[in-house]
Order: structure tokens, then sequence, then C-alpha cells
């Protein structure tokens, strides 16, 4: 009984009640809750309505098909607004001084909104989600593993990998005396990514980090799939087909990583290698040795919530900022040309390094604006902990605060006239610079939860473009659909096939 009315009544209907009577007294108005479904019906039927919308290429404003529930509410509501995932009350703002003050506060007021259940599972409770004491334990054994001069031995790595990518795409157009091949690079760039992921932070073999990245999509895409709806209590304990399947899946990705785990400690007992997992399993033993790193001990189940978010995070982000990359510079061949230009003027021929890669700075430039059109992440959330007024709005304990990045992004106040544009040349002074307020471009977030590993990113992507500018020009494939899609991450539904003609012929 106590349960039932702890879920159903205060969880369902008091809180709801409560929270949106406090917010509208603060003139924080939203569509009506919805006993137990809040807002997901609709937002799942506005999704619906525009998932056909196509556009053309040099629209980059797919708002619409991402957000449009966001779009609609914020013309209805004004801003902020307050909807309802669930039962769980979500406030989203549109401010940037409002989001500088949430995101760069380290106070400990804000936390990371836990993520539902089901997609937690797959991308592990690891850095991204922790907080307080367990996220600085954490920070500080992974941090060092992202230094520069760690980042630099990376590269030949990464190089390594992408050379690779490049030669065989250059013997595929070679068969039969073509010179041009249609590629799918939307895949390739999975590929590529979790192939140097794989090799350069977990030292892993290729063939089992590919089988956990096949695994973790296969298990999102079912996930992603139940998000909207209705969470019944229990119901992911009965032995439904998916839930069967999800099963399964889970199985199999927690028993790979322990593969990987297992055969690093096997094969080097006393030096675990310098890599992200070599750092991890340090830890690790020096808990099972009386914790003699004082304190940064880590337990292989959090090793392995760890290596899912990294998995995850490390090569779905980098892969999308490389395919969204190419995708404009087929559209802007004006740039893709400026580029190679660059990359022959500072590297020529030769495979480049991390210095030299360094010198890129219009391709620096091309990969922020392509970062602020398209960055990966799409929406960040925190919550207070305690009921705290930020600016001129009181938020209630847990109340979760959305921010949504590629709206802010668009925003003419900020970014100016063109914001809607694709300009490069905006990022020519620098980051901090592009936008009217310094703190203008979020796509790596900023303040002490920024991405840790912003810098591997830019390497990695300044690494493959350049020896792709090299070797080849590219056009977008006739049957490209321009249709960016929210996939956890912007994601571009129909892939992005394109076609890539060899530089210099076939011998
Ligand atoms: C283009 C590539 C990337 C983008 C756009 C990106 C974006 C972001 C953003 C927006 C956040 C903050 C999320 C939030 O505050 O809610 C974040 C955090 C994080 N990112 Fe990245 N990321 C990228 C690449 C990577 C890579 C390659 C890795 C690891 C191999 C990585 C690991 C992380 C981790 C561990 C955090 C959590 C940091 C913390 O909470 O302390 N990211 N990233």
């Amino acid at each position: 009984v106590a349960w039932l009315w702890d879920y159903i009544f205060l969880r369902l209907v008091w809180r709801p009640y409560t929270i949106g009577k406090e917010l509208r007294a603060q003139g924080i108005h939203g569509p009506p809750y919805k006993l137990a479904r809040g807002s997901n019906e609709d937002i799942k039927a506005m999704k619906e309505e525009t998932d056909g919308l196509a556009l053309d290429v040099h629209d980059h404003n797919y708002l619409q098909r991402i957000a449009p529930h966001y779009l609609r509410w914020r013309d209805q509501y004004g801003e902020p607004f307050l909807y309802w995932f669930g039962p769980k009350p979500r406030i989203c703002i549109f401010d940037y001084e409002l989001a500088r003050q949430i995101l760069s506060s380290k106070s400990g007021h804000f936390v990371k909104n836990d993520p539902p259940a089901t997609l937690l599972d797959v991308v592990g409770k690891g850095l991204a989600l922790l907080d307080g004491i367990d996220w600085v334990r954490h920070h500080r054994v992974i941090k060092p593993a992202f230094a520069m001069d760690k980042l630099k031995m990376m590269t030949t790595t990464m190089l390594a990998c992408a050379q690779s990518m490049i030669k065989e795409l250059e013997n595929q157009a070679c068969q039969n005396k073509n010179v041009e091949i249609e590629v799918d690079f939307n895949i390739q760039f999975r590929e590529l990514t979790a192939d140097v992921i794989s090799h350069a932070a977990f030292g892993s073999s290729y063939r089992l980090g590919k089988e956990i990245f096949q695994t973790q999509h296969d298990l999102m895409a079912i996930n992603l799939a139940s998000l909207l709806d209705v969470q019944i209590p229990g119901l992911k304990y009965l032995p439904t087909e998916q839930n069967r399947r999800k099963w399964m899946l889970e199985k199999k990705l927690r028993s790979s990583l322990l593969q990987i785990i297992q055969q690093r400690l096997a094969s080097t007992c006393s030096d675990n290698g310098n890599d992200l997992l070599g750092l991890m399993l340090e830890s690790c033993v020096a808990t099972e040795q009386g914790g003699k790193q004082g304190g940064l001990n880590m337990s292989i189940d959090e090793i392995i919530h760890e290596c899912k978010m990294f998995f995850f995070a490390g090569h779905d982000t980098t892969s999308l900022l490389l395919t969204w990359a190419v995708f404009l510079l087929s559209a802007y061949p004006e740039w893709q040309e400026r580029l190679r230009k660059e990359v022959f003027r500072e590297i020529g021929r030769e495979r480049p390094s991390a210095d030299a890669l360094s010198k890129l700075k219009e391709m620096t430039m091309v990969l922020l604006e392509t970062l602020r059109l398209y960055g990966p992440a799409l929406f960040m959330q925190r919550k207070p902990v305690t009921d705290i007024t930020v600016g001129s709005t009181k938020l209630p304990k847990g109340v979760a605060v959305v921010i949504p990045i590629p709206i802010m992004h668009r925003e003419k106040e900020v970014w100016g006239d063109d914001a809607g544009g694709f300009n490069p040349l905006r990022f020519e002074n620098g980051v901090t610079r592009a936008g009217k307020v310094p703190h203008a471009m979020l796509a790596f977030s900023m303040g002490p939860r920024s991405c840790i590993d912003q810098d591997l990113a830019m390497l990695e992507a300044k690494a493959t473009l350049a020896l792709m500018l090299q070797k080849f020009s590219f056009t977008l494939s006739p049957g490209y659909v321009h249709a960016p899609a929210d996939v956890f991450s912007l994601k571009p539904k129909f892939g992005l096939p394109v076609i890539l003609r060899r530089l210099d012929g076939c011998s």
C-alpha cells in the first residue's frame, strides 16, 4: 500500500500538480500534464508529423525534424517553458547566460539528470553520468589518458587506421580501371572510429571491439524505439520477445568487455599499458592491494561501465563529426578546394604529423562550423539538488533543465543574421570570438563537465580529412536525402552516400 501511495499518488499525481503550480506562479507555462504519459504522446505525434520532411542540402534548419515540440511550445508558451517526460517535469531554456550559470556551476548544486534506465544500460554509468565524489574519483583516473602528449602518441594509431581505410578505398576505386566509387561515409566513419578507439584507447583486438560496437548499436536501436512509451512498472522483467533480445545483447556486451579486460590482465600483469584501460586497471589493481593510490581505485564493474561509455562516446560522436564535415564539404565544393589547398600547402603529400595538423587553420574553422550546425550532441540536461534561483528563475529541486544546443546555435542575437547559414569564416578569430558571447559554442559543452576528449576528436577528424583531401575529391551521391535525425545524437537518417574520385587517377 505504501508503494502504491508513493508511486501512483505522489509520483504520478501530487508532485506534477505541485511543481506545475509552483512554476506557473513564476510565469513558466507549458503543455498540460497528462497522467503518467506527461507530454510523451504529443512529442511522438509531432515528431511523426515532421519525420517525412526532407531538406535541400543547403538548408541547415532541420529543427522541425528533430525538435518540433520545442519550437511549437516556445512559440506557444514563451521561454523558458515546462513540459513533462512521463511524470517528470522538464524546463527547456534558451538563454545563454542561464545556460552558462548552470553549466559552469562548481558548487555541486547541479547534477546530471538520470537518463531513462533503458539508455543507461547501453551507455553505462560512466564519467559523463556520475556526480560528486564518484565523478572526482573517476575523473582523476581518466583525465591523464587524454593529456596532449598522449594524444600526440595516439595520432600515429589514428593515422594508421585512417590510412588503411583510404588505401582500401583507393583500391576499390581502381578496380576495373574506374576512378570513382560510391561510399556511405556514415558507415565508413563508424568503422574507422570504432577501429581507432579500440586500438588507441583500449588496445583491444579490432574484431572484439567491432563486436562491442555492433552490440551497443543494436541495443540502442531497441531502447530508443521504446523511449517515449509509457513506462509500466515491472514490464521490463517480463520475457517478451523484445526483452529477451535485449537481455541477450546486454549479456553479450558485458561478456565481450570482460573478455577484453581479462585478456589485458592476463597479458601484462605488472604493466597494464599507458592507455585508458591500462590506467583504470592499475587503479583497480591498487584497490586489491589495499588502495595504495589513495582513493583513486575503481572496481571491475565500474571499469565495465566506463568502457561502455567510452566506446559509445568515443566513436559515435567523432564519426558523426566526420560524417557531417564530409557532407558540408561535398555541398560546398569551394570550401573543399580551399581545404585541399591548405593541406597541400602545409603538409604536401606527406603523412601528416600532430604538429602539422595543428597548422590547418581553415580546416579547424570548417570543423567548428560543422559542430555549430551539425554538432552530434543535441540536448544537455542538468537538475538542481536543492531549490535554487538562477537569474530570475527559481528552479525547484529535481526539476530537470534542458539546454537545446542546436536551437541555441541558431540564435540570431548571438550568431548574427547568417546564423542559419554555413560560414566557417565566423571562426576566423577563434571560437570565443565567433558569437556575441564568448561561450556561444556549446558543441562540447562548457565548464567542469565539458567534453573530456575534444582534442582527440578534433585531431582525429583533422587527420582523417587531411588524408582524404590528399587523395580524393568528393560530391554527394544523387541518392543522398538530407534528413538529419535525432537518434540520441544527430545522424543522417538515410546515411551519407558520396561519390569519391581519385585525384591522381589509376595507373
Ligand atoms: C565530436 C566529438 C564529440 C562531441 C561533439 C562531444 C560532445 C560532448 C558534450 C556536449 C559533452 C557534455 C555533455 C553534458 O554536459 O551533458 C561531452 C562530455 C563527455 N565526452 Fe564528449 N564529445 C565528443 C567526443 C568525445 C570522445 C572522442 C570521447 C572519448 C573517447 C568523449 C568522452 C566524453 C566524456 C567522458 C564526457 C563526460 C565528461 C564529464 O562529465 O566529466 N567525447 N562530450
